[in-house]
Protein backbone atom coordinates (compact mmCIF):
# COMPACT_ATOMS: atom_id res chain seq x y z
CA UNK A 1 0.00 0.00 0.00
CA UNK A 2 1.37 3.46 -0.84
CA UNK A 3 1.27 6.18 1.97
CA UNK A 4 0.03 9.51 1.31
CA UNK A 5 0.99 10.47 4.92
CA UNK A 6 4.20 12.42 3.97
CA UNK A 7 5.49 15.15 6.28
CA UNK A 8 8.71 16.94 4.24
CA UNK A 9 11.28 19.22 6.36
CA UNK A 10 13.88 20.92 4.15
CA UNK A 11 16.11 23.40 5.50
CA UNK A 12 19.91 24.26 5.82
CA UNK A 13 22.55 22.78 8.30
CA UNK A 14 21.44 22.88 12.30
CA UNK A 15 18.20 24.40 11.59
CA UNK A 16 16.65 21.71 13.65
CA UNK A 17 14.85 20.10 10.77
CA UNK A 18 16.23 16.92 12.22
CA UNK A 19 15.30 17.67 16.48
CA UNK A 20 11.68 18.45 14.60
CA UNK A 21 11.73 15.19 12.16
CA UNK A 22 12.54 13.09 14.82
CA UNK A 23 9.54 14.70 17.69
CA UNK A 24 6.85 14.36 14.88
CA UNK A 25 7.81 10.86 13.40
CA UNK A 26 7.37 9.81 17.24
CA UNK A 27 4.24 12.13 17.77
CA UNK A 28 2.72 10.69 14.86
CA UNK A 29 3.58 7.22 15.18
CA UNK A 30 5.45 7.46 11.46
CA UNK A 31 8.98 6.14 10.61
CA UNK A 32 11.79 9.09 10.13
CA UNK A 33 14.35 9.13 7.65
CA UNK A 34 17.44 11.16 7.88
CA UNK A 35 18.13 11.66 4.32
CA UNK A 36 21.55 14.00 4.90
CA UNK A 37 22.12 10.54 6.50
CA UNK A 38 22.64 9.00 3.15
CA UNK A 39 24.61 11.59 2.02
CA UNK A 40 26.93 11.47 4.72
CA UNK A 41 27.35 7.68 4.43
CA UNK A 42 28.43 8.47 0.50
CA UNK A 43 30.86 10.92 1.67
CA UNK A 44 32.21 8.70 4.69
CA UNK A 45 32.38 5.93 2.01
CA UNK A 46 34.78 7.67 -0.34
CA UNK A 47 36.81 9.17 2.71
CA UNK A 48 37.45 5.73 4.36
CA UNK A 49 38.03 4.17 0.60
CA UNK A 50 41.36 6.87 0.72
CA UNK A 51 39.11 9.13 -2.12
CA UNK A 52 39.35 13.19 -2.50
CA UNK A 53 35.59 14.16 -1.54
CA UNK A 54 35.20 15.74 -4.88
CA UNK A 55 36.21 12.83 -6.96
CA UNK A 56 32.78 12.62 -9.05
CA UNK A 57 33.40 9.06 -10.68
CA UNK A 58 34.25 7.24 -6.79
CA UNK A 59 31.66 9.54 -5.17
CA UNK A 60 29.16 7.65 -8.03
CA UNK A 61 30.33 4.17 -7.61
CA UNK A 62 29.75 5.20 -3.62
CA UNK A 63 26.24 6.03 -4.04
CA UNK A 64 25.34 3.53 -6.63
CA UNK A 65 26.95 0.84 -4.00
CA UNK A 66 24.99 1.68 -1.34
CA UNK A 67 21.90 -0.72 -0.86
CA UNK A 68 19.74 -1.49 2.40
CA UNK A 69 22.53 -3.41 3.87
CA UNK A 70 25.16 -1.34 3.64
CA UNK A 71 23.43 2.20 4.48
CA UNK A 72 21.83 0.96 7.93
CA UNK A 73 24.91 0.01 9.68
CA UNK A 74 26.26 3.44 8.18
CA UNK A 75 23.27 5.19 9.59
CA UNK A 76 24.09 4.76 13.26
CA UNK A 77 27.97 5.07 12.75
CA UNK A 78 29.19 8.31 14.97
CA UNK A 79 31.74 9.14 12.44
CA UNK A 80 28.60 9.96 10.31
CA UNK A 81 28.27 13.27 12.40
CA UNK A 82 32.37 14.51 11.72
CA UNK A 83 32.30 17.79 10.30
CA UNK A 84 34.50 16.46 7.45
CA UNK A 85 32.08 14.07 6.59
CA UNK A 86 29.15 17.06 6.46
CA UNK A 87 31.65 18.65 4.07
CA UNK A 88 31.95 15.49 1.99
CA UNK A 89 28.51 15.00 2.00
CA UNK A 90 27.98 18.53 0.70
CA UNK A 91 30.40 17.98 -1.94
CA UNK A 92 28.85 14.65 -3.28
CA UNK A 93 25.54 15.48 -2.98
CA UNK A 94 26.06 18.08 -6.18
CA UNK A 95 26.90 15.31 -8.63
CA UNK A 96 23.54 14.52 -10.48
CA UNK A 97 24.65 11.09 -10.69
CA UNK A 98 24.96 10.43 -6.75
CA UNK A 99 21.20 12.15 -6.22
CA UNK A 100 19.52 9.94 -8.85
CA UNK A 101 20.84 6.78 -7.23
CA UNK A 102 19.44 7.95 -3.73
CA UNK A 103 16.16 9.00 -4.94
CA UNK A 104 14.88 5.59 -5.07
CA UNK A 105 15.75 4.41 -1.72
CA UNK A 106 14.10 7.97 -0.07
CA UNK A 107 10.85 7.78 -2.29
CA UNK A 108 10.36 3.94 -1.36
CA UNK A 109 10.95 5.06 2.44
CA UNK A 110 8.29 7.74 2.24
CA UNK A 111 5.62 5.72 0.08
CA UNK A 112 6.09 2.21 1.70
CA UNK A 113 7.58 3.16 5.39
CA UNK A 114 9.12 0.31 7.15
CA UNK A 115 7.44 -1.90 10.74
CA UNK A 116 4.27 -1.25 9.31
CA UNK A 117 4.18 2.99 9.86
CA UNK A 118 0.91 4.39 8.36
CA UNK A 119 3.14 7.62 7.41
CA UNK A 120 6.45 8.91 7.21
CA UNK A 121 8.59 12.15 8.27
CA UNK A 122 11.84 12.65 5.80
CA UNK A 123 14.12 15.69 6.32
CA UNK A 124 16.62 16.89 4.07
CA UNK A 125 17.41 19.52 1.38
CA UNK A 126 15.19 18.70 -1.35
CA UNK A 127 12.33 16.65 0.36
CA UNK A 128 9.51 19.30 -0.92
CA UNK A 129 10.67 19.98 -4.00
CA UNK A 130 11.89 17.04 -4.87
CA UNK A 131 11.91 13.84 -3.41
CA UNK A 132 8.24 14.00 -2.15
CA UNK A 133 6.51 17.05 -4.39
CA UNK A 134 2.87 15.83 -3.58
CA UNK A 135 3.62 15.54 0.27
CA UNK A 136 0.69 16.97 1.82
CA UNK A 137 2.62 18.59 4.73
CA UNK A 138 5.83 20.74 3.74
CA UNK A 139 7.92 22.61 5.96
CA UNK A 140 10.69 25.08 5.60
CA UNK A 141 12.84 25.04 9.40
CA UNK A 142 15.32 27.89 9.19
CA UNK A 143 17.51 30.07 11.45
CA UNK A 144 20.24 32.86 11.33
CA UNK A 145 23.29 31.50 10.65
CA UNK A 146 25.22 32.47 13.55
CA UNK A 147 22.40 30.83 15.20
CA UNK A 148 23.16 27.97 13.77
CA UNK A 149 26.84 27.83 14.25
CA UNK A 150 26.59 27.85 17.52
CA UNK A 151 24.02 25.03 17.46
CA UNK A 152 26.38 22.83 15.88
CA UNK A 153 29.59 24.06 17.51
CA UNK A 154 27.95 23.10 21.00
CA UNK A 155 26.61 19.68 19.30
CA UNK A 156 30.43 19.08 17.99
CA UNK A 157 32.08 20.06 21.50
CA UNK A 158 29.31 17.59 23.52
CA UNK A 159 30.72 14.94 21.24
CA UNK A 160 34.48 15.50 22.32
CA UNK A 161 35.45 17.51 19.40
CA UNK A 162 37.78 20.48 19.38
CA UNK A 163 35.88 23.13 17.21
CA UNK A 164 36.34 26.65 16.98
CA UNK A 165 33.38 29.04 16.31
CA UNK A 166 34.66 30.77 13.54
CA UNK A 167 35.75 27.94 11.61
CA UNK A 168 32.17 26.25 11.78
CA UNK A 169 30.56 29.26 11.04
CA UNK A 170 32.43 29.77 8.15
CA UNK A 171 32.18 26.25 7.06
CA UNK A 172 28.32 26.54 7.27
CA UNK A 173 28.66 29.63 5.23
CA UNK A 174 29.76 27.67 2.39
CA UNK A 175 27.55 24.89 2.84
CA UNK A 176 25.09 26.66 2.32
CA UNK A 177 26.53 28.67 -0.19
CA UNK A 178 27.40 25.07 -2.20
CA UNK A 179 24.23 23.39 -1.33
CA UNK A 180 21.49 26.69 -2.27
CA UNK A 181 23.49 27.20 -5.80
CA UNK A 182 24.02 24.12 -7.19
CA UNK A 183 22.34 22.97 -10.55
CA UNK A 184 20.52 19.85 -9.42
CA UNK A 185 17.89 20.14 -6.43
CA UNK A 186 19.51 22.84 -4.93
CA UNK A 187 18.36 24.17 -1.16
CA UNK A 188 14.94 26.05 -1.11
CA UNK A 189 11.51 26.08 0.24
CA UNK A 190 8.88 24.95 -2.13
CA UNK A 191 6.43 27.15 -2.74
CA UNK A 192 3.66 25.74 -0.48
CA UNK A 193 5.93 25.24 2.47
CA UNK A 194 5.21 26.28 5.77
CA UNK A 195 8.37 28.78 6.72
CA UNK A 196 9.77 27.93 10.23
CA UNK A 197 12.42 30.38 11.14
CA UNK A 198 13.44 29.02 14.47
CA UNK A 199 15.96 31.27 15.35
CA UNK A 200 14.39 32.98 18.64
CA UNK A 201 12.34 29.65 19.05
CA UNK A 202 14.00 26.72 21.23
CA UNK A 203 13.00 23.32 20.10
CA UNK A 204 9.74 23.00 22.00
CA UNK A 205 8.52 26.27 20.67
CA UNK A 206 9.55 24.99 17.03
CA UNK A 207 7.62 21.76 17.71
CA UNK A 208 4.04 23.20 18.87
CA UNK A 209 4.66 25.70 15.79
CA UNK A 210 5.05 22.56 13.46
CA UNK A 211 2.39 21.04 15.12
CA UNK A 212 -0.19 23.87 14.98
CA UNK A 213 0.22 23.39 10.79
CA UNK A 214 -0.01 19.95 10.21
CA UNK A 215 -3.45 20.00 12.20
CA UNK A 216 -4.29 22.69 9.98
CA UNK A 217 -3.40 20.31 6.78
CA UNK A 218 -6.89 18.61 5.77
CA UNK A 219 -4.25 15.20 4.68
CA UNK A 220 -3.75 14.61 8.32
CA UNK A 221 -7.28 14.03 10.06
CA UNK A 222 -6.60 13.33 13.50
CA UNK A 223 -3.24 12.36 13.86
CA UNK A 224 -2.63 15.24 16.58
N1 LIG B 1 14.82 25.24 18.01
C1 LIG B 1 16.00 24.94 18.53
N2 LIG B 1 16.59 25.76 19.42
C2 LIG B 1 17.81 25.50 19.91
N3 LIG B 1 18.54 24.41 19.61
C3 LIG B 1 18.00 23.56 18.74
C4 LIG B 1 16.71 23.76 18.17
N4 LIG B 1 16.45 22.73 17.34
C5 LIG B 1 17.53 21.92 17.39
N5 LIG B 1 18.45 22.39 18.24
C6 LIG B 1 19.79 21.86 18.55
O1 LIG B 1 20.64 22.31 17.49
C7 LIG B 1 21.49 21.27 17.03
C8 LIG B 1 21.21 20.99 15.54
O2 LIG B 1 19.90 20.49 15.42
P1 LIG B 1 19.53 19.39 14.34
O3 LIG B 1 18.11 19.03 14.58
O4 LIG B 1 20.54 18.29 14.32
O5 LIG B 1 19.66 20.26 13.01
P2 LIG B 1 19.65 19.82 11.48
O6 LIG B 1 19.01 18.47 11.39
O7 LIG B 1 18.85 20.89 10.80
O8 LIG B 1 21.09 19.82 11.06
C9 LIG B 1 21.21 20.07 17.94
O9 LIG B 1 22.16 20.07 18.96
C10 LIG B 1 19.82 20.34 18.50
O10 LIG B 1 19.65 19.79 19.77
N1 LIG C 1 18.08 15.79 0.85
C1 LIG C 1 19.37 16.14 1.03
C2 LIG C 1 19.98 16.01 2.29
C3 LIG C 1 21.31 16.36 2.44
N2 LIG C 1 22.00 16.81 1.35
C4 LIG C 1 23.43 17.13 1.44
O1 LIG C 1 24.04 16.46 2.53
C5 LIG C 1 24.73 17.38 3.38
C6 LIG C 1 24.60 16.90 4.82
O2 LIG C 1 23.24 16.96 5.16
P1 LIG C 1 22.75 16.93 6.67
O3 LIG C 1 21.27 17.15 6.67
O4 LIG C 1 23.24 15.69 7.34
O5 LIG C 1 23.50 18.17 7.30
P2 LIG C 1 23.14 18.99 8.59
O6 LIG C 1 21.93 19.80 8.27
O7 LIG C 1 22.87 17.99 9.69
O8 LIG C 1 24.37 19.79 8.84
C7 LIG C 1 24.10 18.75 3.09
O9 LIG C 1 25.00 19.83 3.28
C8 LIG C 1 23.67 18.61 1.64
O10 LIG C 1 24.71 19.00 0.77
C9 LIG C 1 21.36 16.96 0.14
O11 LIG C 1 21.99 17.39 -0.82
N3 LIG C 1 20.06 16.60 -0.02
Amino acid sequence: MTSSFIVAIDGPAASGKGTLARRLAATLGFAHLDTGALYRAVGLTLLRAGHAPDDTQAAIAAAQGLDAATVLPLMNDPALRQDAVAVAASKVSVVPEVRAALLDFQRNFANHPPGGAKGAVLDGRDVGTVVCPGAPAKLYVTADVEVRARRRLSELRNTGAEAIYEAVLEDMKVRDARDSQRAVAPLKPAVDAFLLDTSMMDAEQAFVAATDFIRSRPAFPGFL
